[in-house]
């Protein structure tokens, strides 16, 4: 992705403020404003300034929503002190926590501390390590909060591996979501709203790509969530707040998640952070990734199940590990992810390591070792970072990143044409076998010829090499007791629906209405249904009557998935 050198620079040397305005019924923005580049961190690469937007919502009760990071407590809460009497918040939402924030929290814990805090279990948790001491209440999606006049908040969890205590909130009175990192920009300037959206394209894609891309899955989660709410104004937590170009950036997000999870090359990243400097690492790599053309699937291992870690980096193409080294050793979340890797993971794929330390490292040291002895190869040398990365640091990682996408891409063109028609073939028939357990299927055959059909769900699978399976027929009518040994048929797997199920029956074959199906002939001669899941050609090798059915062993010649994304139709009892 090329992004365009922006026109207008926001950028200058003007102090640091707090611009408050009316959003919604009874409800304001405090966008705390910086014009300068906040933090080195690539997400800030485009020195726009940046503001992190709070918001009140003055109803019977009052709510305060995000208070931002220390960059700017001391001026946000001299500016909330002039809008409202802090003793008069009731409630404090924060849709997620760090040590930044915590600095504000505490600050307002001075001044509000009757307040309750309202927040995701996640957070919750990081509260209660972070030693402070108030009322907070965990919620979750569906929990509710009224603060009176319609003011009902309904509350969404979005966690991702970067923010996994991440929580949305919608009001319904003002229909304004506010969506904290999603929708979010970098930007920095006087309008509080979008009206200019195109000048912001650049920077919205930017953000997208620095902070969402590596988890596009997870943000795509979210978007289908937030579906369910009518909306009209988004309130994220940096940059303008979004009414003008609502439906074009709810759109483009989408395609953005699109576009990710259809990337041909895939990385996992895997990381865990104590403190937040190996998380900052991880995302830099992530980013430089993304910038190369590689999707990645960030995996916080803190928060990932061990089956989900494995299949996601099973599904990649190469995977790179991260961890911090605490009292001598990787945490626990790492050393469970790296003995499932050296378990489960080919040792093909590509592999990397990194991590913060303070004074020995040997968790890195550890992470390098064993893959290493397992036979790995390594996109580049293990990046260690004493402490918290800089700026140099985070260019080192973009620049290793870089070279991993170029090995990774070499590799893949090495690979392709080494694979022959027949492997193809033979990998479309074992996806295509690997659709048959519990579906409901049209086996067709010829019968004098005419092209006969009937459904059965009886089918399992009964040999590998070669393909082999094992179906059931009831012997309800002359076509089926007449199959024969070497005679061919067509196993057409259906998908949910009863589009193609209703022309048939399970007790007898009927011939097939070509008019009234989509079909395709196969080279052959036998027609498929080209609406259908899947299909597989066979071959009978042997057949034997049990009671009232016949039982068929046949060879699967050749098959294919139809539609990939499709759903197994299953027989209804
Ligand atoms: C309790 C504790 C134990 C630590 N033990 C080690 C250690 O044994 N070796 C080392 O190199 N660094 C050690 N460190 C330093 C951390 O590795 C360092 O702070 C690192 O930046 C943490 O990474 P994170 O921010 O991703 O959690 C320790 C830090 C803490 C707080």
């Amino acid at each position: 992705m090329t992004y365009t050198t922006p026109t207008i620079s926001s950028t200058g040397s003007r102090p640091r403020d707090v611009q408050v305005a009316d959003i919604g019924t009874q409800s304001q923005v405090l966008r705390s404003r910086t014009w300068d580049r906040l933090k080195f961190e690539i997400e800030y690469g485009r020195r726009r300034g940046t503001t992190a937007n709070s918001y009140l919502i003055k109803s019977e009760k009052i709510a305060l929503i995000d208070p931002p990071g220390e960059s700017f407590t001391a001026t946000y809460l001299a500016t909330l002190q002039q809008q409202i009497n802090p003793h008069n918040i009731d409630y404090i939402i924060t849709s997620h926590v760090n040590s930044n924030r915590i600095v504000t929290l505490r600050g307002l814990q001075q001044i509000a501390p009757q307040a309750t805090l309202v927040c995701s279990h996640p957070a919750f948790s990081t509260l209660k390590k972070s030693g402070l001491v108030w009322s907070v209440v965990p919620v979750r999606t569906g929990d509710t909060l009224d603060l009176g006049q319609g003011h009902r908040l309904s509350f969404i969890s979005v966690p991702t591996p970067r923010w996994p205590d991440g929580l949305c909130t919608y009001d319904p009175t003002s229909e304004i979501l506010y969506s904290d990192k999603l929708f979010g920009s970098h930007f920095c300037g006087n309008n509080i709203w979008d009206s200019h959206w195109r000048e912001l394209n650049d920077d919205r894609r930017y953000y997208f790509d620095c902070l969402q891309a590596p988890q596009a899955k997870q943000v795509e989660v979210a978007l289908d969530q937030f579906d369910a709410f009518s909306f009209k104004i988004l309130a994220p937590g940096h940059g303008p707040l979004v009414r003008h170009s609502l439906s074009r950036f709810r759109q483009d997000y989408r395609q953005w998640c699109q576009e990710q999870t259809q990337r041909t090359l895939r990385v996992a990243v895997l990381y865990a952070s104590a403190y937040g400097s190996t998380s900052t690492i991880a995302h830099a790599i992530a980013q430089g990734l993304t910038d190369n053309g590689v999707a990645v699937e960030a995996i916080n291992c803190e928060y990932t199940p061990t089956e989900t870690l494995t299949k996601v980096v099973a599904d990649c193409d190469g995977f790179i590990i991260g961890s911090p080294t605490l009292g001598g050793h990787a945490p626990v979340q790492i050393q469970t992810a790296l003995g499932t890797i050296l378990a489960n993971i080919p040792k093909t794929k590509l592999t990397g390591v990194f991590g913060s330390y303070g004074w020995s490292g040997e968790a890195i040291d550890l992470l390098q070792q064993k893959l290493r002895d397992a036979g790995y190869r390594f996109g580049f040398e293990p990046i260690r970072v004493q402490f918290s990365p800089d700026s140099t640091t985070l260019k080192i990682c973009q620049t290793a990143a870089t070279a991993f996408a170029q090995q990774l891409r070499k590799r893949s063109r090495q690979q392709v044409p080494r694979q022959t028609m027949v492997d193809i073939q033979t990998s479309r028939t074992a996806q295509a076998l690997g659709r048959i357990i519990g579906s409901l299927c049209v086996v067709t055959f010829e019968h004098h010829s005419h092209h006969r059909a009937i459904l059965t769900a009886r089918i399992s699978q009964a040999s590998f090499a070669p393909p082999g399976i094992m179906m059931a027929l009831p012997m309800g009518d002359d076509a089926i007791s007449s199959l024969q040994t070497q005679d061919s048929f067509v196993l057409n797997i259906l998908k949910e629906g009863r589009s193609i199920r209703r022309h048939f029956s399970y007790q007898k074959s009927c011939q097939i209405p070509v008019d009234q199906l989509n079909t395709e002939i196969l080279q052959g001669g036998k027609p498929i249904f080209t609406d259908a899941l899947a299909y597989l050609e066979g071959t009978i090798i042997s057949q034997q009557t049990i009671g009232s059915h016949l039982l068929v062993y046949a060879h699967i010649n050749n098959g294919q998935v139809l539609d990939k994304g499709g759903l197994t139709a299953i027989h209804q009892l």
